[in-house]
């Protein structure tokens, strides 16, 4: 299959990226974060999630990022909404888009969101009801959909069931979370031939964490699959607060590198991106986990 010519990047870094980060980060630099990165170029910044602020602290100023982002038009800004709780607040918040989060293992989803799988779909109804009714899209995302850090392997097929049952529900697209980053590009292979089995490839997305250093490459054979939507995260930035262990997010800059040696098209400026992730390091006191960001750093520098 030839390789797709554009490919759209989903920017996770402010919510799956921050969200671990043991320092507060102030509100005012999330949002500069965001606002650089719509300016890079990006046609989708992830800004925050309505959460329980016990659960996940960082995210507990997520009305006032919301509200505070000058917004671009043309650009989505997707806030994770676990509950119609967090709905209704992320709706006052002024969101127009928002991403519900399910899980393929059950201890996971136990230890994110308190609840089995069965319960969490449930949940999730009369969100993308409400949601429809306001004419709010719904991305649907599905954790450990290769390994769990509880569970250990996850066979493609159940994660194919949960990316489903999502689509199916009102989803209008499905990503498709190695939240752990041990998928390889054969695990991956299966996982997305599962998947598409059930959902169209143009409805599902790849959200890969880089734990084993394997998302480029797991990126690469996704997109002789036919995928052409990945989620990545500006510097590498994240993991997840109920996965130890695990590495951020792919760094965008390496995506984006990767797709503009490969000829395909993001309409992201690399430059602006790396001055994103730049910004955001040096705030938070650190290298940037991106190996095309440092390398085109140090270019600039020498
Ligand atoms: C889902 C809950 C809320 C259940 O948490 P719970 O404790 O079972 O909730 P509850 O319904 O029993 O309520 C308990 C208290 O929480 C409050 N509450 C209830 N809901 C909300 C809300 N939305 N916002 C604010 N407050 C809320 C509620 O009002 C109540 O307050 P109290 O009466 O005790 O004062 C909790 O487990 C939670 O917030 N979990 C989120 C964990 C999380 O954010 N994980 C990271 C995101 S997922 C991820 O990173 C993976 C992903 C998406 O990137 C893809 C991948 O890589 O795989």
């Amino acid at each position: 299959m030839p390789l797709p010519t554009h490919v759209k990047i989903v920017e996770v870094g402010p919510r799956d990226g921050l969200q671990n980060e043991k320092q507060v980060v102030p509100t005012a630099v999330k949002i500069e974060l965001i606002e650089r990165l719509a300016a890079a170029g990006l046609p989708a910044v992830e800004a925050t999630s309505f959460v329980s602020p016990k659960w996940v602290p960082q995210m507990g100023d997520n009305s006032e990022v919301l509200r505070g982002i000058r917004q671009q038009p043309g650009v989505a800004y997707p806030v994770l909404t676990p509950n119609l709780k967090g709905f209704d607040s992320a709706v006052e918040a002024g969101a127009t888009e928002v991403a519900i989060f399910g899980a393929a293992s059950e201890a996971f989803s136990q230890k994110n969101i308190n609840c089995s799988i069965a319960e969490s779909l449930k949940r999730f109804e009369p969100i993308v009801s409400a949601a429809s009714a306001l004419e709010i899209k719904v991305r649907g995302y599905v954790s450990c959909v290769v390994g769990c850090p509880y569970e250990g392997a996850v066979a493609p097929e159940k994660a194919a069931e949960v990316a489903k049952i999502l689509y199916d529900m009102g989803c209008y697209e499905v990503s498709l979370g190695d939240t752990i980053g041990v998928g390889n590009p054969a695990s991956v292979s299966r996982l997305l031939e599962a998947c598409a089995r059930h959902v169209p490839m143009a409805k599902l997305a790849g959200h890969y964490h880089d734990t084993y250093g394997m998302a480029v490459a797991n990126i690469y054979a996704s997109l002789q699959l036919g995928l052409a939507v990945f989620d990545a995260s500006v510097a590498g930035l994240g993991g997840c607060p109920y996965a130890k262990g695990a590495s951020g997010n792919v760094a965008t800059e390496d995506v984006v590198y990767l797709l503009e040696g490969l000829g395909i098209s993001t309409g992201i400026d690399l430059q602006r991106l790396v001055e994103a992730g730049a910004f955001i390091s040096a705030h938070l006191g650190r290298e940037s986990a991106s190996k095309a960001a440092r390398a085109l750093l140090a270019k600039c520098a020498g």
